[in-house]
């Protein structure tokens, strides 16, 4: 790690340069938001919460600079740009309502005298560790939650949008949070590795690859003082059954494999098709898919997708699509890279019913497998056979078919007729397995952000002794 290097973000889609600063110190942050932190958990809930709504204030005012930022960034289009600036705006008055159902304060019963409550403390020093996908909306659902709880935050963005992630921190600070409050580490996987392991963060909330996040878990199972939420991707089933709405069933498809050009935790990546609808299903997402425009950011007409990150990640996802070619797979849609040296590719759809051995890995950006299968019971196995567990949907079937679905999925969303991506910031949003370790975010995200504590209080000593005691 050096402080002197430089970090550069290039615009995926142009290979234009859009931004450049200097990694940041961890020691220095840390140490600056430890000493900011008790204040801010002294200050009345209430003052923090009008904080956090000039914060949203904030944005509101400069949404349309904020979102062309993230369409320059990180390639998506514009009109999913502002999507992404509304949730982070959205995330504000949620998390509020969450705070209080999840986490506020209750007179507890007391078979004492006096009174007995419950309440929530912050940890202290919250480490967020960001994605490039939502570079603002993810790492956001981790700090609005933690500063309604009183926690101080150090952010560090992933280094493919740090543009992204110092403009989000320097909302806060216009809000009039303290600006030690809400840091932005700007750095790498080494920044991100030093943050972790300090021994002045008192939790770390990370959302990325299970890759990482395992690393994370790993080196953390001999801290246990450190909270840890790990929100990880996802090798998501739809499930598609009987269905007289074809021409639906396939836009819910391409909406869950293709939007952000796949690069979604919660993406549809396997397809489970009933045998007997198999070619008509197959056609039908295929003519869809064909139909996807795939161009810049702020090209017109709109395209549904933008580029994926960067030229890496393009060339990491074509080899992948080759390797399923090359052991069995067929394809449907191939991936192509249709403007040289730079990363668009094109929706790609492969059936993979005959390999022998699928790769349960996470394949993140606009590739499509397809298995076909002979009943339902066939198609919910194919669905479970996956360390992952963020999300699943079934599209078609009867009522009964999608309580068994419901019943045995093993995921954290299970949907029926509607995509697997698009939840809800006003739901818990996790999975298990590869996806996450049990601490879901979004609504749920208040529950890490602090801890329980019970008291039980008399405003004077009050208290006499009783049997295997002498006289006085
Ligand atoms: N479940 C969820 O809520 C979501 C999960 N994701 C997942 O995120 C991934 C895509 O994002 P990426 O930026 O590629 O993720 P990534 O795992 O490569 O990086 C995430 C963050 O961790 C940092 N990092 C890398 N190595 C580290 C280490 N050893 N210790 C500590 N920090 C480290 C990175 O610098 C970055 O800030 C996909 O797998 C996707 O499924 C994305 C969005 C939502
Ligand atoms: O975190 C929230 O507020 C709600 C969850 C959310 O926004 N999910 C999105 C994006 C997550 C991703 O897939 O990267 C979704 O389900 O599409």
């Amino acid at each position: 790690m050096s402080q002197t290097a430089e970090l550069i973000s290039y615009e995926p889609a142009t290979g234009a340069e859009l931004w450049r600063s200097k990694h940041g110190d961890v020691d220095e942050l840390v140490d600056r938001a430890r000493r900011a932190w008790p204040a801010w958990a002294s200050e009345p809930l209430s003052r923090r919460i009008e904080l956090v709504r000039r914060f949203a204030i904030q944005v509101e005012k400069d949404q349309e600079a904020f979102a062309e930022l993230i369409a320059r960034e990180t390639g998506k289009p514009i009109w999913e740009a502002r999507t992404e600036v509304a949730a982070v705006i959205g995330k504000v008055d949620i998390s509020i309502r969450a705070y209080s159902e999840r986490t506020g304060q209750r007179k507890l019963d007391s078979a004492l005298q006096g009174s007995a409550a419950l309440r929530h403390k912050p940890h202290g020093v919250m480490a967020v560790l960001g994605p490039y996908n939502f570079p603002a909306h993810l790492p956001n659902g981790h700090i609005i939650p933690a500063l309604i709880a009183g926690n101080a935050i150090v952010f560090k963005p992933s280094e493919k949008t740090p543009a992204v992630g110092q403009k989000l921190v320097s909302y806060f600070a216009k809000a009039g949070i303290p600006e030690d409050l809400v840091q932005c580490l700007i750095g790498g996987p080494d920044e991100g590795k030093a943050l972790v392991a300090h021994r002045g963060v008192d939790g770390v909330l990370f959302t990325g690859s299970a890759q990482v996040g395992i690393a994370i878990n790993r080196k953390l199972a001999t801290d246990p003082g450190k909270i840890v939420a790990l929100e990880m991707g996802g090798n998501n089933p739809i499930v598609l059954w009987d269905t007289p709405k074809m021409e639906d069933a396939a836009a819910l498809i391409i909406q869950s494999a293709f939007t952000t050009a796949g690069q979604r935790c919660t993406a549809g990546r396997r397809l489970i098709v009933k045998s007997s609808m198999y070619d008509e299903a197959v056609s039908a997402v295929k003519t869809l898919a064909n139909r996807i425009i795939v161009d810049e950011p702020f090209a017109e007409p709109q395209p549904f997708m933008g580029c994926v990150i960067d030229n890496n990640t393009a060339d990491q996802l074509t080899e992948s699509f080759l390797y399923l070619l090359s052991n069995g797979g067929k394809a449907v849609s191939h991936m192509r890279r249709p403007v040289d040296d730079r990363p668009f590719l094109s929706p790609a759809i492969i059936d993979v019913t005959g390999m022998k051995e699928r790769p349960d890995v996470e394949l993140f950006g606009p590739l499509l497998q397809v298995v076909k299968v002979d009943d339902f019971d066939e198609a919910i196995a194919e669905a479970n056979n996956t360390r992952f567990g963020l999300s699943a949907s079934l599209i078609g079937g009867e009522p009964q078919q999608y309580n068994r679905f419901w019943a045995n999925i093993r995921a954290g969303i299970v949907n029926w007729n509607r995509p697997t991506n698009g939840a809800s910031s006003a739901a818990p949003f996790g999975g298990i397995g590869f996806s996450g370790n049990h601490r879901p975010a979004a609504y749920y995200a208040a529950d890490y952000c602090a801890y329980p504590v019970t008291s039980t209080e008399v405003d004077q000593p009050r208290a006499s002794v009783g049997v295997g005691f002498r006289e006085a």
